[in-house]
């Protein structure tokens, strides 16, 4: 229990941060950013507004969108400015703008406060995420059966039919009756074990991508990192580099536990480089190996480098598995929550599997399952901030609205997805909609999942749109996909749909939620 000295102090901080808070705002209002409309408290009201600010700013996301759309509008936050970018033409103008004008890494260094969290040249040169457009994309359909045989591995051990050492270590608090058909399972946790073992099956191979250890330590450093990069982030400038020393001790530990995993393989991987040659037999076409190339030759089994490693396979990790896991989880209760669907699902995927068994081609097919992924997504996933951009230099807006270098611009991706003017009934869930707007068009692209554009914001736009999404969309429905084909899925509590939690900017699926299996006696894919 803290003691009430730690309370005063708490409570000063916090009065101390609100008055800045107040200064700050007052002193915006008046300053280059008066030709732009703000949305928030003002006066007095702008203290409850800090307090409003800490918890999440999604609500004046969300006023200033209804209110003033088509336009720029600001949000003070607490020691910057957070400025949103609505409407089709503004939009445009942020997938226009080159990189030194308007920076999706800035933002990233901003929001992950990496400064502070990792090791600055990181992000100064991001390779790691080349590797998703030059190899992984490139070649999904080469990497497709190892993809799914994962999937297939991971279900059947961490939603198998009977009682196994995997299923009572992952219920762990869950309690199931064992004697009846259906079993529940923790909805969160086994979308995040299946979501990481399949992606790390791409990124490391096995054995690495089925160590439960190592697993749990991508799930330990995105925690560590999203928790820290929240605090140094509300720190005032001058106290980060004190802050983030105090805190300096989550994400280094986390690192360690996982360089002693990754290191024996470098070693072993380059061993066999040396005995055999570069192009050795059975050498993994994955993530790990193309760092490991490109590393300096004199330098590869350095600390440092095992370490930078480390780092871009973790961060790497970061950006695909939290997004992709919260999206299969969200998936899986709205096949729970819609039954309804599932007949149709089914009835696809069983023709799509007879005739061509499941590739990526195959799944290329599915439209159906595309469109229920994709409405789910809609409704359901991303973040009230897509395309974040931090400005680097000053930027006018083709309606002649200027922003200054140092803010922060966002495009308010839930507001577009939630809005009539883009979706009839956008609040409502319609499994098929975009598999029936597909089919009045007879518009192939347009209406799949990884199609982007200003009024679908999910992976963001233009040249910096996720690179992941292709993967994505080949994961999620291969996943679905299986789940339809192997279990009857049912929601736990009379079937009400588990609420969302709210993060900063963003939905995230229950966390406690549980949902329940059934295994099929018809065949599995
Ligand atoms: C449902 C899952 C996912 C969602 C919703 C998502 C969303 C996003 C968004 C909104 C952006 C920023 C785009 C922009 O600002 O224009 C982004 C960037 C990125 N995503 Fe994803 N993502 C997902 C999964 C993945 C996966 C699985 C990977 C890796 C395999 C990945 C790798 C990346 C990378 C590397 C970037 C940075 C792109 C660049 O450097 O230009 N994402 N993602």
């Amino acid at each position: 229990m803290p003691s009430s000295t730690t309370w005063f102090i708490f409570g000063i901080t916090l009065i101390f941060l609100a008055a800045t808070r107040c200064i700050a705002d007052s002193k915006l209002r008046k300053s280059k950013y008066k030709n732009i409309i703000f949305v928030g408290p003002t006066g007095i009201g702008t203290v409850i507004g800090f307090f409003q600010l800490l918890l999440g700013i999604r609500d004046f996301i969300q006023e200033g969108y209804d209110q003033h759309y088509g336009k720029l509008f600001a949000i003070p936050t607490l020691f910057q400015m957070t400025i949103v970018v609505s409407g089709h033409d503004l939009i445009e103008d942020i997938r226009k703008a080159s990189d030194d004008q308007l920076s999706l890494y800035g933002s990233i260094k901003e929001g992950m406060q990496t400064d502070y969290t990792m090791e600055p040249h990181i992000l100064e040169n991001p390779y790691h995420f080349r590797f998703i457009h030059l190899s992984l994309t490139r070649d999904l359909g080469g990497r497709f059966p190892e993809l799914k045989e994962e999937v297939i591995a991971a279900f059947s051990e961490l939603v198998p039919p009977t009682d196994s050492k995997e299923f009572i270590l992952i219920l762990r608090d869950f309690s199931s009756d064992k004697s009846r058909d259906w079993i529940t399972f923790p909805a969160w946790l086994t979308g995040k074990l299946v979501v990481l073992r399949v992606v790390n099956r791409l990124f490391v191979g096995p054995p690495l991508c089925n160590n439960s250890d190592y697993n749990e330590i991508n799930d330990a450093y995105s925690d560590a990192l999203v928790k820290t990069a929240l605090i140094i982030g509300f720190t005032p400038g001058f106290l980060k580099p004190i802050v983030s020393r105090l805190l300096d001790v989550y994400i280094p530990k986390t690192l360690r536990r996982a360089m002693k995993h990754v290191a024996p393989i470098v070693k072993e991987r380059l061993a066999k480089e040396k005995l055999f040659g570069a192009d050795w037999d059975g050498k993994s076409n994955d993530l790990l190996t193309w760092l490991i190339e490109k590393t300096p030759e004199s330098d590869k089994l350095s600390v440092t480098t095992i370490k930078a490693i480390t780092i871009r396979l973790l961060a790497t990790m970061f950006a695909a598995y939290r997004p992709a896991s919260m999206a299969l989880t969200q998936a899986l209760f709205d096949l729970a929550t819609f039954p309804g669907y599932i007949p149709e699902l089914r009835a696809e995927v069983e023709s799509i599997v007879k005739e061509e068994g499941i590739s990526k081609d195959s799944i290329g097919k599915m439209y159906k399952l595309d469109s229920f992924i994709k409405e789910s997504l809609r409704l359901r996933a991303g973040g009230k901030a897509s395309m974040p951009r931090k400005v680097l230099k000053d930027f006018t807006f083709s309606n002649g609205t200027t922003v200054f270098a140092g803010s922060t611009i966002i495009a308010p991706g839930y507001a577009i997805h939630h809005d009539a003017r883009h979706y009839s009934n956008p609040a409502d869930f319609d499994g098929f909609r975009f598999a029936r707007l597909r089919e009045e068009q007879d518009d192939p692209v347009r209406y799949q999942m990884v199609s982007v554009n200003p009024t679908f914001m999910m992976f963001g736009n233009g040249r910096h749109a996720c690179p992941g999404r292709f993967l994505v969309s080949a994961l999620l429905k291969t996943m679905l996909a299986h789940v339809l084909m192997t279990y009857d899925i049912k929601l736990e509590h009379n079937g009400r749909r588990p609420t969302d939690k709210w993060y900063t900017f963003s939905p995230a699926p229950n966390q406690t939620a549980g949902l329940l299996f059934r295994r099929r006696s018809a065949p599995s894919c």
